[in-house]
């Protein structure tokens, strides 16, 4: 390793955000001046591509492979994701050195006060095949468009009217200081993505910044998440397909709750499981669900 610690970034807002936080914790538990962690810019295709719907161009490490690239370089010592945009399936030269603790897991609705509230028919600006799924599960009336570009992109396109409203997740909001923007929507009403709320800090497995990165994980954190990715690995989905799940700690027990839709939101399965070793919630609910799931949802998953 060099004598600065190289941090590799993607260069939204939201991105620059979450590099600082993973900085600040570097250094406070290295002990180390803010300058020993240089953060690197890297482009990613998702960055360039702001035209299309992802869902259409999926499956290709959007967020991630330039990251990738340049970690397996030696560019850079670690890269930080949100947790919810990578791959469910990842290199095994890469690993998962740490999470930080998770924020608010919840979405976000903004333009109206509720779901309930939107006027009939509303349109509603999302990208995410799970918001759209579960938007049109509560509210068939609705219609959902294809709703690109950051935060505040997507922000400015709900005020100049594009769109009645829109969903983003609470965790990115409130780190750009938009505590204030939207009305919070309960888990139960709608599950989030799996990890969503969630930073992750990957590294060359195995490397001597793996051992400095291990340094600031969060284990609950890291241990729900990777339940909830466990969960993806399982049903052969990704973040583009319309699942949602979380798993949460308490006392020693975790419980890890899913559902499954069809795109248009007519059918899903949903499941709840109670239990110590997440992995093996991830399997017994994946199962479960697979099995109890209505021929439209089932062919969206497991191949
Ligand atoms: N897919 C984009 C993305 N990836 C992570 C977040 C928010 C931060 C997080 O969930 O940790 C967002 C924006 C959104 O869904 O509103």
């Amino acid at each position: 390793m060099t004598s600065t610690f190289r941090l590799g970034t993607r260069g939204s807002p939201l991105a620059l955000t979450q590099a600082a936080m993973v900085r600040a914790a570097l250094c406070a538990a290295h002990g180390w001046r803010e300058d020993a962690v240089e953060i690197t810019v890297i482009r990613t295709t998702g960055d360039r591509v702001q035209d299309r719907a992802l869902a259409e161009i999926g499956g290709k490490a959007l967020w991630t492979k330039e990251l990738d690239r340049a970690l397996l370089d030696g560019a850079i010592d670690c890269a930080v994701h949100s947790m919810k945009d990578v791959e469910t399936i990842r290199p095994a030269e890469i690993a998962i050195a740490a999470m930080l603790p998770r924020a608010d897991v919840r979405d976000r609705l903004i333009g109206a006060e509720s779901i309930a509230a939107l006027r009939k028919g509303a349109v509603v600006g999302t990208s995410s095949p799970r918001r759209a799924a579960q938007l049109k599960r509560l509210r068939p009336d609705i219609a959902t468009v294809v709703f690109r570009g950051n935060v505040d992109t997507r922000l400015a396109k709900l005020a100049a009217g594009e769109v009645d409203a829109t969903l983003l997740a609470a965790a990115g909001l409130d780190r750009l200081g938009r505590g204030d923007t939207g009305v919070a929507i309960a888990p139960e009403t709608m599950l989030p993505a799996p990890a969503q709320g969630a930073v992750g800090i990957e590294t060359l497995t195995g490397s001597p910044a793996a051992a400095l990165v291990a340094a600031i994980d969060h284990a609950d954190t890291h241990a729900c998440v990777l339940t909830e990715r466990a969960l993806l690995a399982r049903l052969v989905a990704d973040c583009h397909s319309p699942v949602a799940a979380l798993a949460t700690l308490a006392g020693g027990r975790m419980t890890l709750a899913a559902e499954l839709l069809s795109e248009d939101g007519a059918e899903h399965v949903t499941g709840r499981i109670e239990g110590t070793r997440g992995e093996d919630l991830a399997e017994t609910l994946a199962t479960d669900l697979l099995a109890r799931a209505p021929d439209a949802v089932r062919r969206l998953f497991a191949g």
